[in-house]
């Protein structure tokens, strides 16, 4: 198959049929329904409930507590550590503000890649103590993707730069650079999408091999670092935020430097700790009138505390 395909997939894209709806909660469904559209899935990461709160409220499609929270919120170098039980917690917080994104959890390291009965035990795990409505597994694991889609469980593959994949790839490396790895990888996004695969995130992999097997699927992709040409795309919500501390991969945009407003409120507010201009006095809370009056009289002859005069007296 060449590159340089016209398929009608691509001429769909270019021209896309009208949606007559706008539907309210974002489902396994609907997003296929969004490719059939040429409509694109808006999606990024979140891990607690204030983050989740206001990307719903943004009204994006898919909300994905992804294990990129090993490195952008515990500081780890990789994403092998971190725990089924760690997930858990986080995805908790974030059902808590989802109304109407598809809310899907990212399975960890090792929950999955023993056997397939332990993948299917911790996929229940996300969707039964968290609230999970979809579980993303790493790489071509056809057995698990049928097993969990047995269990009436939506399954979001995810190929190319598959991270918790970082020993064997030497690093994080854009994979999919020949013909024969961009061949390999259609064959996979194919047997996941026949396994029962809801939809596919693409990692880290050329823009031509990104539409290649965009354009050979029913079911979504869903791109980071995988070009335009995917059926929505994906970023880590601490990149596009600014709230992370190494250089960024090419493919981050960066929306907004949340890490330089958070510094200047927090010299601020030294700033004026220090100075005691914070609190004022409209920040402080004070006793009745009558109350501050029988606290004075209890002071006459006191020394060791300090009276309420009129000048440290508020006046209400
Ligand atoms: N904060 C954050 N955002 C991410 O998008 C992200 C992570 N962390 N951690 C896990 C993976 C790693 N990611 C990456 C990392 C590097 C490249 C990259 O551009 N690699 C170059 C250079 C590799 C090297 O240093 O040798 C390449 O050309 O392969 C791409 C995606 C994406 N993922
Ligand atoms: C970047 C996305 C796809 C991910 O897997 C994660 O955030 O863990
Ligand atoms: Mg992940």
């Amino acid at each position: 198959m060449s590159l340089t395909t016209f398929t009608p997939r691509q001429a769909e894209r270019e021209s896309p049929p009208v949606s007559t709806k706008a539907p309210t909660k974002v489902t396994t469904t609907s997003l296929q329904e969004k490719k059939r559209l040429g409509q694109p899935i808006t999606a990024v990461t979140a891990y607690d409930y204030a983050s989740a709160r206001i990307i719903d409220e943004a009204g994006l499609d898919l909300i994905l507590v992804g294990d990129s929270l090993a490195m952008v919120m515990q500081g780890q170098p990789n994403t092998l550590a971190i725990t089924m039980d760690e997930m858990l917690l986080y995805t908790r917080g974030v059902r808590r503000a989802v109304r109407h994104a598809l809310l899907v959890a990212d399975m960890p390291f090792g929950s999955y890649h023993a056997t397939p009965a332990d993948g299917v035990a911790n996929a229940i795990r996300f969707i039964k103590e968290a609230g999970a409505e979809a579980v993303k597994i790493e790489g071509p694991r056809i057995e698990l993707v049928k097993q969990l889609t047995q269990a009436e469980i939506p399954v979001v593959g995810h190929l190319g730069l598959t991270p918790q994949s970082v020993h064997r790839m030497g690093g994080f490396k854009v994979q999919g650079k020949t013909i024969a790895a961009i061949d390999a990888l259609r064959e996979d996004a194919l047997s996941l999408e026949a396994a029962g695969c809801c939809a596919i995130v693409l990692e880290g992999i050329p823009r031509e091999a990104a539409r290649l097997i965009t354009d050979a699927l029913d079911i979504p992709t869903i791109g980071i670092g995988a070009g335009p040409d995917c059926d929505g795309q994906i970023l880590v919500l601490h990149d596009m935020l600014s709230l992370t501390f190494s250089p960024a991969a090419k493919f981050v945009r960066r929306y907004a430097d949340l890490g330089a407003v958070m510094r200047d409120a927090l010299t601020e507010y030294k700033r004026d700790v220090t100075a005691r201009t914070f609190p004022s006095e409209a920040e402080s809370y004070h006793l009745p009138h009558e109350a501050r009056l029988l606290l004075a009289t209890l002071h006459v002859g006191n020394e060791e505390s300090t009276p309420l005069t009129k000048e440290h007296a508020p006046s209400i």
